[in-house]
């Protein structure tokens, strides 16, 4: 059973998720990464996928890039996201590929550089993905869930309410990043399914 998180601001949650992630070592975190992975080969989702965008780990992040070769040897590409300059907080997702050239983000995020991301042709419209993988803070058994608080996805992907073709919202955590009822937000953008080192859930 996960802990019970009593009733407390997304702030004070958010800390409290972020250091549960962070305190798992690294052979903790490659089993889960090899576990999570195992998990999303067998969604249809990703088994169809041509487009699929992933992210780099962070601060604990569960590690979904043992995918990356998969991806490759079925002739999918892989997108990253990537800040979007002029403050919008809404991301871009780029190429990423062997060539892809690097930088830190302002988070400390290793990401495709702004001049190589600013090329139109290295980057691919969210609704034009087949799929998304978003890193989570924190998720519930209902599918509600919380990331860093940037909004960054959330905006991103607002447009995936309204009719049209849409990538599959996959969200990815740590089993340890389960709590027992998250408050949902009017802007949460739904999820298709939440992947951990222990399960597939469908909301
Ligand atoms: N691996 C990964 N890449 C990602 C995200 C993510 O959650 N994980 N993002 C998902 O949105 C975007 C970056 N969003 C982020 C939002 C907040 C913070 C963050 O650490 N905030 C600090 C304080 C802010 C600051 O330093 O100015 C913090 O909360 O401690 C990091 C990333 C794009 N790339
Ligand atoms: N579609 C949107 N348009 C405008 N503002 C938005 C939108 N979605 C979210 N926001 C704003 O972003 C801020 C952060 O939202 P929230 O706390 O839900 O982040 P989060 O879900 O943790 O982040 P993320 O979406 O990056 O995983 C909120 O103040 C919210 O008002």
């Amino acid at each position: 059973m996960p802990d019970t998180v009593a009733p407390t601001n997304r702030r004070t949650l958010r800390r409290e998720l972020r250091r549960r992630r962070r305190q798992l070592d690294a052979r903790q975190q490659q089993l889960a990464a090899r576990r999570l992975c195992h998990g999303l080969r067998q969604l249809p989702e990703l088994f169809r996928a041509r487009r699929v965008a992933l992210y780099l780990p962070n601060d604990g992040e569960i590690d979904p890039t043992p995918l990356l070769p998969w991806l490759a040897r079925r002739g999918a590409n892989a997108y990253l996201p990537v800040l979007r300059p002029l403050a919008s907080n809404s991301l871009w997702f780029v190429h990423y590929h062997a060539d892809t050239p690097m930088v830190t983000n302002r988070f400390g995020i290793s990401e495709p550089d702004r001049r190589y991301a600013a090329h139109r042709a290295h980057r691919q419209p969210a609704w034009t993905l087949n799929a998304i993988l978003l890193p989570l803070v924190g998720f519930d058994d209902e599918g509600q869930r919380i990331g860093m608080g940037g909004g960054f996805y959330d905006r991103t992907l607002a447009f995936t309410r309204r009719p049209g073709p849409r990538p599959s919202l996959i969200g990815v955590a740590h089993e340890c990043q389960r709590v027992e009822r998250l408050p949902a937000e009017p802007w949460d953008v739904p999820l298709d399914a939440i992947v951990s080192d222990r399960q597939v859930l469908r909301p």
